[in-house]
């Protein structure tokens, strides 16, 4: 028996999309930072998603600061409560003000409504936003709907497919 996956449409992602899409993320938080010149003086990424997007933003953005909040939530595409495994030390982040936390998209905001309670001060953003989320993000780069599930490269494999012809 096939299991139906909890959603109906599928938005896949390449490594080239994500670049894209985060450096655009850099690009619209650039001179917006609390610093006296826009900037922003750390990075937070939520793992593991958020990572490669922080990377890209760290390095549009030249910031060195840069940490990590393991946070799972999902076992592929089932939801469970976000348990925090590990975080940043408190006396470099303090309440957030001047850091940016780095996700790859919010679905539901639960990942989020974690970690903003433990840096109220800091700036949310995500690549991708479905609408439940969106509440939770201050800035993010492309809109999904929430019955979309979004594929990652990290997540994918080149693969063999059938022709059309030789399907029947
Ligand atoms: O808005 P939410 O409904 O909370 O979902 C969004 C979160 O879920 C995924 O992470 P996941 O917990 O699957 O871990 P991963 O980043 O290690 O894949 C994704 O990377 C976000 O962090
Ligand atoms: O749409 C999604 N794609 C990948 N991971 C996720 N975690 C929550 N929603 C998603
Ligand atoms: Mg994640």
């Amino acid at each position: 028996m096939i299991t139906p996956l909890p959603h109906e449409k599928g938005f896949h992602v390449s490594w080239d999309q994500i670049h894209r899409d985060a450096r655009a993320l850099a690009w619209r938080l650039d001179k917006r930072g609390p610093g006296p010149d826009g900037s922003w003086r750390a990075v937070i990424a939520i793992t593991r998603g958020g990572m490669a997007p922080a990377m890209i933003v760290a390095r549009e953005l030249d910031i060195r600061m840069v940490d990590t909040i393991s946070v799972k939530s999902y076992n592929h595409q089932t939801q469970a409560e976000p348990v925090v495994l590990n975080r940043p030390d408190d006396a470099l982040m303090g309440d957030g003000e001047g850091v940016l936390v780095v996700d790859d998209l919010v679905d539901t905001g639960k990942t989020l409504e974690v970690v903003r309670q433990l840096y109220p001060k800091a700036h949310f953003a995500t690549v991708y936003a479905k609408p439940k989320g969106e509440p939770l993000v201050d800035t993010f780069i492309t809109g999904v709907s929430q019955d979309t599930w979004i594929f990652f490269p990290w997540d994918m494999a080149l693969q063999y497919v059938e022709p059309y012809r030789g399907k029947d």
